[in-house]
Protein backbone atom coordinates (compact mmCIF):
# COMPACT_ATOMS: atom_id res chain seq x y z
CA UNK A 1 0.00 0.00 0.00
CA UNK A 2 2.85 2.35 0.89
CA UNK A 3 4.59 1.53 -2.33
CA UNK A 4 1.03 2.51 -4.11
CA UNK A 5 0.78 5.54 -2.33
CA UNK A 6 4.02 6.69 -3.51
CA UNK A 7 2.98 5.53 -7.32
CA UNK A 8 0.02 7.90 -6.84
CA UNK A 9 2.00 10.63 -5.33
CA UNK A 10 4.76 10.52 -7.86
CA UNK A 11 1.99 10.14 -10.60
CA UNK A 12 0.28 13.27 -9.72
CA UNK A 13 3.36 15.73 -9.23
CA UNK A 14 5.27 14.59 -12.42
CA UNK A 15 1.78 15.65 -14.07
CA UNK A 16 1.76 19.00 -12.22
CA UNK A 17 5.62 19.26 -12.83
CA UNK A 18 4.80 18.20 -16.98
CA UNK A 19 2.19 21.31 -16.93
CA UNK A 20 3.95 24.36 -18.68
CA UNK A 21 3.94 27.15 -16.37
CA UNK A 22 0.71 29.01 -15.68
CA UNK A 23 -1.29 26.97 -18.45
CA UNK A 24 -2.43 23.67 -18.56
CA UNK A 25 -1.06 20.78 -19.70
CA UNK A 26 -1.87 20.35 -23.45
CA UNK A 27 -4.68 17.17 -23.98
CA UNK A 28 -4.09 14.78 -26.85
CA UNK A 29 -6.89 12.69 -26.52
CA UNK A 30 -8.64 15.17 -28.93
CA UNK A 31 -5.60 14.72 -31.27
CA UNK A 32 -5.59 10.89 -30.98
CA UNK A 33 -10.01 11.04 -31.70
CA UNK A 34 -9.28 13.56 -34.80
CA UNK A 35 -6.52 10.99 -35.63
CA UNK A 36 -9.08 8.03 -35.40
CA UNK A 37 -11.87 9.51 -36.77
CA UNK A 38 -10.22 10.92 -39.95
CA UNK A 39 -8.84 7.14 -40.82
CA UNK A 40 -9.83 5.80 -43.99
CA UNK A 41 -11.48 2.47 -43.72
CA UNK A 42 -9.86 0.50 -46.07
CA UNK A 43 -11.57 -1.92 -48.78
CA UNK A 44 -10.34 -5.57 -48.78
CA UNK A 45 -8.59 -5.14 -51.91
CA UNK A 46 -6.84 -2.13 -50.77
CA UNK A 47 -5.72 -4.00 -47.38
CA UNK A 48 -4.25 -6.79 -49.41
CA UNK A 49 -1.86 -4.97 -51.45
CA UNK A 50 -1.07 -3.23 -48.16
CA UNK A 51 2.96 -3.35 -46.70
CA UNK A 52 1.43 -4.75 -43.37
CA UNK A 53 -0.92 -6.80 -44.75
CA UNK A 54 0.36 -9.78 -42.82
CA UNK A 55 0.97 -7.57 -39.77
CA UNK A 56 -2.49 -7.09 -39.55
CA UNK A 57 -3.48 -10.21 -39.86
CA UNK A 58 -0.73 -11.80 -37.54
CA UNK A 59 -2.21 -8.96 -34.94
CA UNK A 60 -6.10 -9.63 -35.74
CA UNK A 61 -4.65 -13.41 -34.83
CA UNK A 62 -3.22 -12.26 -31.75
CA UNK A 63 -6.51 -11.22 -30.65
CA UNK A 64 -8.77 -14.21 -31.81
CA UNK A 65 -6.32 -16.54 -29.76
CA UNK A 66 -6.62 -14.32 -26.39
CA UNK A 67 -10.48 -13.64 -26.89
CA UNK A 68 -11.36 -17.10 -27.87
CA UNK A 69 -9.34 -18.44 -24.83
CA UNK A 70 -10.37 -15.90 -22.21
CA UNK A 71 -14.47 -16.98 -23.07
CA UNK A 72 -13.65 -20.56 -22.75
CA UNK A 73 -12.20 -20.36 -19.47
CA UNK A 74 -14.83 -18.60 -18.64
CA UNK A 75 -17.24 -21.56 -19.42
CA UNK A 76 -15.27 -23.93 -18.07
CA UNK A 77 -14.79 -21.86 -15.04
CA UNK A 78 -18.65 -21.08 -14.67
CA UNK A 79 -21.18 -23.50 -16.96
CA UNK A 80 -20.66 -24.17 -20.60
CA UNK A 81 -23.51 -22.80 -21.59
CA UNK A 82 -22.56 -19.28 -19.93
CA UNK A 83 -24.19 -16.31 -21.34
CA UNK A 84 -21.02 -14.49 -21.47
CA UNK A 85 -21.19 -10.50 -21.71
CA UNK A 86 -18.20 -7.86 -22.51
CA UNK A 87 -16.98 -4.30 -22.82
CA UNK A 88 -15.43 -3.86 -25.97
CA UNK A 89 -13.18 -0.24 -24.54
CA UNK A 90 -11.96 1.73 -27.20
CA UNK A 91 -13.61 -0.90 -29.98
CA UNK A 92 -12.80 1.43 -32.78
CA UNK A 93 -15.30 0.54 -36.20
CA UNK A 94 -16.08 -2.91 -34.95
CA UNK A 95 -12.68 -4.91 -36.09
CA UNK A 96 -14.05 -7.94 -33.63
CA UNK A 97 -17.48 -7.92 -34.19
CA UNK A 98 -17.05 -11.38 -35.77
CA UNK A 99 -14.68 -12.73 -32.87
CA UNK A 100 -17.64 -12.03 -30.50
CA UNK A 101 -20.11 -13.79 -32.94
CA UNK A 102 -17.58 -16.60 -33.25
CA UNK A 103 -17.47 -16.58 -29.62
CA UNK A 104 -21.21 -16.89 -28.98
CA UNK A 105 -21.20 -14.12 -26.54
CA UNK A 106 -24.91 -12.83 -25.65
CA UNK A 107 -24.44 -9.30 -25.17
CA UNK A 108 -21.96 -6.32 -26.21
CA UNK A 109 -21.27 -3.02 -25.37
CA UNK A 110 -18.87 -1.01 -27.84
CA UNK A 111 -17.53 2.48 -26.35
CA UNK A 112 -14.43 4.20 -28.48
CA UNK A 113 -13.99 8.16 -28.00
CA UNK A 114 -14.03 8.40 -32.10
CA UNK A 115 -17.41 8.99 -33.06
CA UNK A 116 -17.38 8.22 -37.04
CA UNK A 117 -15.21 4.85 -35.97
CA UNK A 118 -18.32 4.54 -33.67
CA UNK A 119 -21.03 4.97 -36.14
CA UNK A 120 -19.28 2.59 -38.51
CA UNK A 121 -18.98 0.05 -36.03
CA UNK A 122 -22.77 0.21 -35.45
CA UNK A 123 -23.52 0.01 -39.42
CA UNK A 124 -21.03 -3.04 -39.23
CA UNK A 125 -23.05 -4.98 -36.56
CA UNK A 126 -26.70 -4.05 -37.99
CA UNK A 127 -25.31 -5.61 -41.53
CA UNK A 128 -24.19 -8.41 -39.63
CA UNK A 129 -27.66 -8.91 -37.92
CA UNK A 130 -29.10 -8.58 -41.45
CA UNK A 131 -27.31 -10.82 -43.04
CA UNK A 132 -27.88 -13.30 -41.28
CA UNK A 133 -31.75 -12.96 -40.83
CA UNK A 134 -31.67 -13.72 -44.23
CA UNK A 135 -29.75 -16.97 -43.83
CA UNK A 136 -31.38 -20.37 -44.37
CA UNK A 137 -30.69 -21.08 -41.18
CA UNK A 138 -29.98 -17.86 -38.95
CA UNK A 139 -28.13 -18.34 -35.76
CA UNK A 140 -28.91 -16.01 -32.47
CA UNK A 141 -26.61 -13.55 -32.46
CA UNK A 142 -25.38 -10.54 -29.53
CA UNK A 143 -27.14 -7.70 -29.07
CA UNK A 144 -25.06 -4.41 -28.82
CA UNK A 145 -25.23 -1.27 -27.39
CA UNK A 146 -22.51 1.53 -28.64
CA UNK A 147 -21.49 4.63 -26.65
CA UNK A 148 -18.95 7.27 -27.93
CA UNK A 149 -16.82 8.45 -25.20
CA UNK A 150 -13.91 9.39 -23.86
CA UNK A 151 -13.19 6.50 -21.97
CA UNK A 152 -10.70 7.44 -19.81
CA UNK A 153 -12.62 10.64 -18.54
CA UNK A 154 -16.24 9.91 -18.71
CA UNK A 155 -17.08 7.26 -16.79
CA UNK A 156 -19.42 4.31 -19.17
CA UNK A 157 -21.28 3.48 -16.24
CA UNK A 158 -23.27 6.34 -16.05
CA UNK A 159 -24.04 5.84 -20.00
CA UNK A 160 -25.29 2.12 -20.38
CA UNK A 161 -28.89 1.61 -21.32
CA UNK A 162 -28.94 -0.21 -18.12
CA UNK A 163 -26.52 1.06 -15.43
CA UNK A 164 -26.78 -2.26 -12.91
CA UNK A 165 -25.17 -3.81 -16.23
CA UNK A 166 -22.40 -6.67 -15.07
CA UNK A 167 -19.28 -7.81 -17.63
CA UNK A 168 -17.95 -11.42 -17.70
CA UNK A 169 -15.64 -9.72 -19.65
CA UNK A 170 -13.92 -6.36 -20.82
CA UNK A 171 -11.53 -6.37 -23.95
CA UNK A 172 -9.34 -3.06 -24.74
CA UNK A 173 -7.16 -3.80 -27.75
CA UNK A 174 -4.31 -1.85 -29.15
CA UNK A 175 -5.61 1.10 -26.63
CA UNK A 176 -4.61 0.46 -23.18
CA UNK A 177 -1.73 2.65 -23.57
CA UNK A 178 -3.20 6.03 -24.40
CA UNK A 179 -4.99 6.29 -21.08
CA UNK A 180 -1.42 6.73 -19.25
CA UNK A 181 -1.58 9.93 -20.16
CA UNK A 182 -2.18 11.23 -16.10
CA UNK A 183 -3.19 9.21 -13.42
CA UNK A 184 -6.23 10.40 -13.71
CA UNK A 185 -7.17 8.77 -17.16
CA UNK A 186 -5.38 5.87 -16.52
CA UNK A 187 -7.55 5.04 -13.45
CA UNK A 188 -10.95 6.08 -15.12
CA UNK A 189 -9.78 3.73 -17.66
CA UNK A 190 -9.40 1.00 -15.15
CA UNK A 191 -12.54 2.22 -13.25
CA UNK A 192 -14.28 1.41 -16.72
CA UNK A 193 -12.84 -1.86 -17.49
CA UNK A 194 -12.89 -3.42 -13.95
CA UNK A 195 -16.23 -1.86 -12.10
CA UNK A 196 -18.41 -3.48 -13.58
CA UNK A 197 -17.01 -6.69 -14.64
CA UNK A 198 -18.56 -9.96 -12.09
CA UNK A 199 -16.30 -11.61 -9.56
CA UNK A 200 -13.96 -14.15 -11.71
CA UNK A 201 -14.38 -11.99 -15.08
CA UNK A 202 -11.81 -10.99 -16.99
CA UNK A 203 -9.92 -7.92 -18.40
CA UNK A 204 -7.87 -8.60 -21.23
CA UNK A 205 -5.39 -6.85 -23.63
CA UNK A 206 -2.64 -5.95 -25.68
CA UNK A 207 -0.70 -2.83 -25.61
CA UNK A 208 2.61 -1.94 -26.51
CA UNK A 209 5.44 -3.48 -23.85
CA UNK A 210 7.26 -0.62 -22.39
CA UNK A 211 10.04 -2.78 -21.32
CA UNK A 212 10.53 -3.92 -25.13
CA UNK A 213 10.52 0.01 -25.87
CA UNK A 214 12.96 1.07 -23.46
CA UNK A 215 15.24 -1.51 -24.71
CA UNK A 216 15.41 -0.98 -28.02
CA UNK A 217 15.43 3.10 -27.30
CA UNK A 218 18.94 2.34 -25.13
CA UNK A 219 20.11 1.06 -28.09
CA UNK A 220 20.08 4.28 -30.48
CA UNK A 221 21.21 7.90 -29.99
CA UNK A 222 18.54 9.44 -31.52
CA UNK A 223 15.48 8.51 -29.34
CA UNK A 224 13.88 6.99 -32.65
CA UNK A 225 14.10 3.53 -33.76
CA UNK A 226 11.88 1.95 -36.01
CA UNK A 227 12.09 0.60 -40.12
CA UNK A 228 9.91 0.94 -43.12
CA UNK A 229 7.13 -0.47 -41.46
CA UNK A 230 6.92 1.57 -38.20
CA UNK A 231 8.53 4.03 -36.29
CA UNK A 232 8.80 5.29 -32.33
CA UNK A 233 10.04 8.38 -31.50
CA UNK A 234 10.64 8.98 -28.08
CA UNK A 235 9.33 12.74 -26.48
CA UNK A 236 13.35 13.47 -24.75
CA UNK A 237 16.36 12.79 -24.41
CA UNK A 238 16.51 11.43 -20.66
CA UNK A 239 15.52 8.12 -21.17
CA UNK A 240 17.03 7.07 -17.48
CA UNK A 241 13.93 9.30 -15.71
CA UNK A 242 10.61 7.96 -17.25
CA UNK A 243 8.04 9.52 -15.51
CA UNK A 244 5.25 6.91 -14.75
CA UNK A 245 2.27 8.56 -16.78
CA UNK A 246 2.58 10.98 -19.54
CA UNK A 247 5.80 9.48 -21.05
CA UNK A 248 4.88 10.52 -24.63
CA UNK A 249 6.35 9.05 -28.17
CA UNK A 250 5.09 8.84 -31.31
CA UNK A 251 3.65 5.76 -33.14
CA UNK A 252 3.97 5.81 -36.59
CA UNK A 253 2.85 2.41 -38.22
CA UNK A 254 2.61 2.60 -41.96
CA UNK A 255 -0.35 4.31 -43.49
CA UNK A 256 -2.41 3.31 -40.45
CA UNK A 257 -1.26 5.04 -37.22
CA UNK A 258 0.43 8.38 -36.53
CA UNK A 259 -0.10 9.83 -33.16
CA UNK A 260 1.05 9.97 -30.21
CA UNK A 261 0.90 7.35 -27.20
CA UNK A 262 2.38 6.52 -23.86
CA UNK A 263 4.63 4.29 -21.96
CA UNK A 264 2.30 1.78 -19.56
CA UNK A 265 4.34 1.35 -16.10
CA UNK A 266 3.13 -1.92 -15.39
CA UNK A 267 3.63 -2.15 -11.86
CA UNK A 268 1.91 1.37 -11.62
CA UNK A 269 -0.68 -0.85 -13.84
CA UNK A 270 -0.97 -3.50 -11.29
CA UNK A 271 -1.12 -1.50 -8.57
CA UNK A 272 -4.02 0.35 -9.67
CA UNK A 273 -5.76 -2.59 -11.21
CA UNK A 274 -5.37 -4.29 -7.90
CA UNK A 275 -7.41 -1.02 -6.12
CA UNK A 276 -10.73 -2.55 -8.73
CA UNK A 277 -10.04 -6.31 -7.35
CA UNK A 278 -7.76 -7.20 -9.91
CA UNK A 279 -5.09 -9.70 -10.52
CA UNK A 280 -2.85 -10.06 -13.16
CA UNK A 281 -2.88 -13.54 -14.50
CA UNK A 282 -0.42 -13.44 -17.30
CA UNK A 283 1.51 -10.78 -19.52
CA UNK A 284 3.70 -11.82 -22.34
CA UNK A 285 5.44 -10.04 -25.68
CA UNK A 286 3.62 -11.07 -28.62
CA UNK A 287 6.93 -13.00 -29.92
CA UNK A 288 6.88 -15.47 -26.56
CA UNK A 289 2.92 -15.30 -26.91
CA UNK A 290 2.96 -16.35 -30.77
CA UNK A 291 5.66 -19.05 -29.88
CA UNK A 292 3.45 -21.05 -27.77
CA UNK A 293 0.05 -20.73 -29.01
CA UNK A 294 1.47 -21.86 -32.75
CA UNK A 295 2.47 -24.89 -31.53
CA UNK A 296 -1.50 -25.39 -30.27
CA UNK A 297 -3.40 -27.25 -33.66
CA UNK A 298 -6.35 -25.25 -33.80
CA UNK A 299 -4.50 -21.96 -33.28
CA UNK A 300 -1.93 -22.87 -35.76
CA UNK A 301 -4.75 -23.79 -38.31
CA UNK A 302 -6.05 -20.15 -37.28
CA UNK A 303 -3.26 -18.85 -38.35
CA UNK A 304 -3.62 -20.45 -41.78
CA UNK A 305 -6.85 -19.22 -42.30
CA UNK A 306 -6.45 -15.88 -41.38
CA UNK A 307 -3.66 -15.36 -43.76
CA UNK A 308 -1.36 -14.16 -40.41
CA UNK A 309 1.96 -15.58 -42.36
CA UNK A 310 3.62 -14.95 -45.63
CA UNK A 311 4.19 -18.00 -47.36
CA UNK A 312 8.26 -18.73 -48.23
CA UNK A 313 9.81 -18.58 -50.82
CA UNK A 314 6.79 -17.25 -52.93
CA UNK A 315 5.88 -18.85 -55.91
CA UNK A 316 7.74 -15.41 -57.82
CA UNK A 317 9.98 -13.40 -55.77
CA UNK A 318 7.77 -10.03 -56.71
CA UNK A 319 4.74 -11.81 -54.56
CA UNK A 320 7.18 -11.32 -51.37
CA UNK A 321 5.20 -7.90 -49.35
CA UNK A 322 8.53 -6.58 -48.97
CA UNK A 323 11.19 -5.67 -51.54
CA UNK A 324 13.98 -6.01 -49.82
CA UNK A 325 16.05 -9.23 -49.52
CA UNK A 326 16.95 -8.56 -45.56
CA UNK A 327 13.58 -9.00 -44.61
CA UNK A 328 14.06 -12.56 -45.31
CA UNK A 329 17.46 -13.42 -44.62
CA UNK A 330 16.60 -15.21 -41.19
CA UNK A 331 13.84 -17.31 -42.97
CA UNK A 332 15.99 -18.14 -45.90
CA UNK A 333 18.63 -19.98 -43.49
CA UNK A 334 15.74 -21.53 -42.18
CA UNK A 335 14.39 -23.10 -45.16
CA UNK A 336 17.94 -24.03 -46.11
CA UNK A 337 18.08 -26.28 -43.50
CA UNK A 338 14.65 -27.48 -43.51
CA UNK A 339 15.39 -28.25 -47.06
CA UNK A 340 18.46 -29.95 -46.15
CA UNK A 341 17.09 -32.43 -43.47
CA UNK A 342 14.06 -33.05 -45.84
CA UNK A 343 16.45 -34.14 -48.33
CA UNK A 344 18.22 -36.35 -46.18
CA UNK A 345 15.01 -38.19 -44.76
CA UNK A 346 13.35 -38.28 -48.58
CA UNK A 347 14.83 -40.30 -51.59
CA UNK A 348 14.81 -38.39 -54.96
CA UNK A 349 10.91 -38.92 -56.18
CA UNK A 350 9.90 -37.61 -53.03
CA UNK A 351 11.63 -34.62 -52.77
CA UNK A 352 9.63 -31.45 -52.08
CA UNK A 353 10.22 -27.85 -51.87
CA UNK A 354 10.04 -26.56 -48.38
CA UNK A 355 7.65 -23.79 -47.34
CA UNK A 356 7.53 -22.21 -44.45
CA UNK A 357 4.84 -18.88 -43.22
CA UNK A 358 6.79 -16.13 -41.76
CA UNK A 359 6.55 -12.42 -41.58
CA UNK A 360 9.12 -9.99 -42.74
CA UNK A 361 11.97 -9.11 -40.65
CA UNK A 362 10.19 -5.24 -40.74
CA UNK A 363 6.57 -6.15 -39.89
CA UNK A 364 8.28 -8.85 -37.01
CA UNK A 365 9.94 -5.84 -35.48
CA UNK A 366 7.13 -4.08 -35.79
CA UNK A 367 4.37 -6.41 -33.85
CA UNK A 368 7.17 -8.03 -31.13
CA UNK A 369 6.58 -3.96 -29.98
CA UNK A 370 3.40 -5.55 -28.26
CA UNK A 371 2.66 -7.71 -25.53
CA UNK A 372 -0.85 -9.84 -24.45
CA UNK A 373 -1.99 -8.81 -20.79
CA UNK A 374 -5.21 -11.51 -18.59
CA UNK A 375 -6.32 -9.90 -15.23
CA UNK A 376 -9.03 -11.44 -13.52
CA UNK A 377 -11.42 -10.01 -10.79
CA UNK A 378 -10.69 -12.35 -7.47
CA UNK A 379 -12.15 -9.43 -5.03
CA UNK A 380 -15.48 -7.65 -5.04
CA UNK A 381 -13.88 -4.69 -3.28
CA UNK A 382 -17.61 -3.63 -2.49
CA UNK A 383 -18.77 -6.84 -0.72
CA UNK A 384 -14.89 -8.19 0.16
CA UNK A 385 -16.26 -12.01 -1.56
CA UNK A 386 -13.38 -13.94 -3.28
CA UNK A 387 -13.09 -15.91 -6.12
CA UNK A 388 -10.77 -18.70 -6.55
CA UNK A 389 -10.65 -20.11 -10.41
CA UNK A 390 -11.32 -23.77 -10.29
CA UNK A 391 -8.04 -24.52 -12.60
CA UNK A 392 -6.00 -21.99 -10.68
CA UNK A 393 -2.67 -21.42 -12.58
CA UNK A 394 -0.08 -20.38 -10.39
CA UNK A 395 1.05 -17.20 -12.01
CA UNK A 396 4.88 -16.41 -12.44
CA UNK A 397 5.14 -12.78 -12.81
CA UNK A 398 7.72 -12.34 -15.81
CA UNK A 399 11.02 -10.55 -14.61
CA UNK A 400 11.20 -7.42 -16.52
CA UNK A 401 14.49 -8.78 -18.33
CA UNK A 402 12.23 -11.72 -19.56
CA UNK A 403 9.66 -9.04 -21.20
CA UNK A 404 12.15 -8.51 -24.32
CA UNK A 405 12.09 -10.05 -27.92
CA UNK A 406 15.26 -11.22 -29.36
CA UNK A 407 14.60 -10.26 -32.63
CA UNK A 408 16.57 -13.05 -34.87
CA UNK A 409 14.38 -15.96 -33.02
CA UNK A 410 12.44 -17.67 -34.94
CA UNK A 411 8.85 -16.58 -36.32
CA UNK A 412 8.21 -19.17 -39.15
CA UNK A 413 5.85 -22.00 -38.92
CA UNK A 414 6.70 -25.16 -41.63
CA UNK A 415 3.99 -25.45 -44.18
CA UNK A 416 4.78 -28.97 -45.98
C1 LIG B 1 -5.47 0.97 -32.70
S1 LIG B 1 -7.15 1.31 -32.54
C2 LIG B 1 -7.78 -0.23 -31.95
C3 LIG B 1 -9.23 -0.43 -32.19
C4 LIG B 1 -9.80 -1.79 -31.79
N1 LIG B 1 -9.67 -2.04 -30.38
C5 LIG B 1 -9.13 -2.90 -32.57
O1 LIG B 1 -8.35 -3.65 -32.00
O2 LIG B 1 -9.40 -3.01 -33.77
C6 LIG B 1 -7.17 2.33 -31.10
C7 LIG B 1 -8.56 2.82 -30.74
O3 LIG B 1 -8.51 3.46 -29.47
C8 LIG B 1 -9.44 4.53 -29.50
N2 LIG B 1 -9.11 5.48 -28.41
C9 LIG B 1 -7.98 6.18 -28.24
N3 LIG B 1 -8.07 6.95 -27.13
C10 LIG B 1 -9.29 6.71 -26.60
C11 LIG B 1 -9.98 7.21 -25.46
N4 LIG B 1 -9.42 8.12 -24.67
N5 LIG B 1 -11.23 6.75 -25.20
C12 LIG B 1 -11.81 5.83 -26.03
N6 LIG B 1 -11.22 5.34 -27.12
C13 LIG B 1 -9.96 5.77 -27.41
C14 LIG B 1 -9.26 5.11 -30.89
O4 LIG B 1 -10.33 5.93 -31.29
C15 LIG B 1 -9.13 3.83 -31.72
O5 LIG B 1 -10.37 3.38 -32.19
Amino acid sequence: MRLWKYICEAGKKEVETQKPQGQQAVDLTGTVAKHYNELQEAGLETRKDSRIFFLRNFNNWIKSVVIGETINRLRDENTSDLKVSVLDLCAGKGGDLLKWRKGRISKLICADIAETSVEQSEVRYNDMVDKNSRDRYPQPIFKAEFIAADCTKKRLKDLYKDPSTEFDLCSCQFSFHYCFESIQQAEMMLRNACECLRLGGYFIGTTPNSYEILHRLRQTTDNSFGNDVYRITYQSDDIENIPLFGAKYNFHLEGVVDCPEFLVNFQALEKLAEEFGMKLVLRKPFAEYFKEKSEHGDHSSLLRKMKALETYPADRESNLVSEKPEDYKTVEAVVKHLQESDDQAADDRHRRPVKVGTLSQAEWEATTIYCVFVFQKVVDKRTGQTFTPKNQETHKRPADDQNRTDLSESKTQKLT
